[in-house]
């Protein structure tokens, strides 16, 4: 189907939300519908393989290349595509590119450039830092994942901190859809290859990648790139609503003009995450929470969102008449620019105006679960028991996107209130994230789920004000 039909076909006018699907062509031509999170050890390849598959560099900030680390998390899109004609011989028949690309590109492989492939899945990269000092941003990045791939490097043995510190974090988010890479094959001879699949395969026994498929990868050299593409159209594609009123995660936000943030001809803020449920469009008028937090006349701490209007829709490059759950958008929109620079809108909930949750700045958990060992620490503090929570004592909360400091105010065997260095937009049962500090660095302890809170005052707009 040609780029101007598709274009026509996402006609807001003629939409109909009960017929879309994230397979269905006006969708997967131009946005991606699924998250696949890149996670794993320090410099094991996650950056490298994401630009095998989709042509893109994510490390893209100056300090990140500068270091040579992944500091912020990191976004590509990528098309995987299949040759129509049967007889082509798998995997080879696999292929990826860039978000841009027609939708039946000629196939590549020699005795097949007549045949044209077909488009089978259009995801989202979700590049997390794999340094150890970084670990609340992966945990803030692996809540909007859908599937992930779990990078080995084969020329480490196995399993290296934050390998286990990864894998403890998607298992406890019951993150289902893992595929292992034993990356930089190519630096190793084929009988260590093998020998550490062994000790891969013995890591992954009872943890939630127990039965992953192990592929043996070198993304720098591109080799078996099509046998990940083939994986990746074997991920199931997850059940999504498409009817409820649209909310979406914040996992981004620049002021404009800023590379990296898709299309920049637009005058003012733009927030960049993922849709949970229902469907944005452009125009529409949306609502962020928290928004701007503020003391009234009384003293009072008060919560204004931030009222806006859609004025851009974006997957990178392509442009979006209306955008479904499931991949990173980007929402051009009429806010003071001001307000989105530097991810100062990261953790914030965006949809549609009088249905976003609650905004607390005390919350109850129940449900705590603790670790019984720390995870992801070096030497002298590996193995050591993680002991209970403490009255008073300081941890860093992850609830979707938002990274957030607390305090325990009080703490029972199973439940804890704790009261929130700065609020937050969230509902009842949402699972919650804990990590303490352990030899300076923010450590993965246990996690939870949201039973109450007390919420902030929020000082909404009537209605009317927007016909
Ligand atoms: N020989 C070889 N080198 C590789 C391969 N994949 C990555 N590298 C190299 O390993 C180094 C780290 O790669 P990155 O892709 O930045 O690793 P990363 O996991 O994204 O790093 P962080 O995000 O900082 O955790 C770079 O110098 C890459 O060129 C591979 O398949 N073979």
């Amino acid at each position: 189907m040609a780029q101007k039909e598709i274009m026509e076909q996402q006609d807001i006018r003629k939409l109909d939300v009960t017929k879309l699907h994230p397979l269905s062509p006006e969708v997967i031509s131009r946005q991606p519908t699924i998250n696949i999170g890149l996670i794993g050890h320090v410099a094991h390849g996650k950056t490298t393989l994401v630009r095998a598959i989709s042509g893109i560099q994510t490390t893209r900030f100056k300090c990140e290349l500068e270091r040579n680390i992944t500091v912020k998390l990191g976004y590509a899109n990528a098309k995987i595509y299949k040759c129509e004609d049967e007889s082509c011989p798998q995997p080879l028949c696999y292929m990826s590119y860039g978000s841009g690309k027609e939708d039946n590109p000629p196939c590549d492989v020699p005795g097949f450039r007549n045949c044209k492939m077909k488009l089978l899945r259009h995801i989202s990269f979700v590049d997390c830092p794999g340094h150890e000092i970084l670990m609340t941003r992966m945990l803030s990045g692996a809540t909007v994942m859908d599937a992930a791939f779990l990078l080995i490097a084969a020329n480490e043995s196995c399993p290296q901190p934050q390998t286990i510190e990864h894998l403890s974090a998607v298992d406890i988010l019951k993150l289902q859809n893992l595929i292992v890479l034993q990356n930089k094959v190519d630096t190793i001879q084929e009988h260590q290859a093998r020998k550490q699949y062994k000790a891969i395969r013995e890591f992954l026994k009872g943890t939630v990648a127990h039965d992953a498929p192990v592929v043996p990868v070198s993304s720098q050299l591109n080799y078996n790139i099509d046998a990940v593409c083939e994986y990746i159209t074997k991920i199931p594609i997850p059940k999504r609503d498409f009817v409820s009123p649209p909310h979406m995660v914040v996992v981004r936000s620049f002021d404009v003009n800023k590379p990296g943030c898709g299309i920049n001809d637009m005058k003012g803020g733009v927030v960049g995450g993922t849709i949970t449920k229902g469907v944005l469009k452009v125009n529409q008028i949306v609502e962020l929470r928290p928004g701007i937090i503020e003391k009234n006349a009384d003293g009072k701490t008060v919560c204004k969102p931030i009222y806006s209007r859609i004025m851009s829709l974006f997957a990178e490059q392509n442009k979006l008449q209306f955008a479904v759950p499931g991949g990173l958008i980007g929402v051009g929109t009429s806010m003071d620019p001001a307000l989105s620079r530097s991810d100062m809108l990261v953790g914030q909930v965006l949809g549609d105006v009088g249905t976003l949750p609650e905004v607390y700045i005390k919350l109850k958990i129940r449900k705590i679960k603790l670790l019984r060992r720390l995870v992801g620490v070096e030497k002298n503090d590996f193995g050591k028991q993680v002991s209970n929570l403490l009255k008073g004592e300081v941890l860093m909360l992850n609830i979707l996107s938002m990274t957030i400091g607390v305090q325990i105010i009080t703490v029972r065997k199973n439940s804890a209130t704790l009261q929130l260095t700065a609020p937050v937009c969230t509902a009842v049962a949402e699972k919650v994230v804990l990590s303490r500090r352990v030899g300076g660095h923010w450590r993965l302890i246990g996690w939870g789920e949201i039973e109450d809170g007390v919420a902030l005052d929020v000082q909404t707009i009537p209605a009317e004000m927007f016909s």
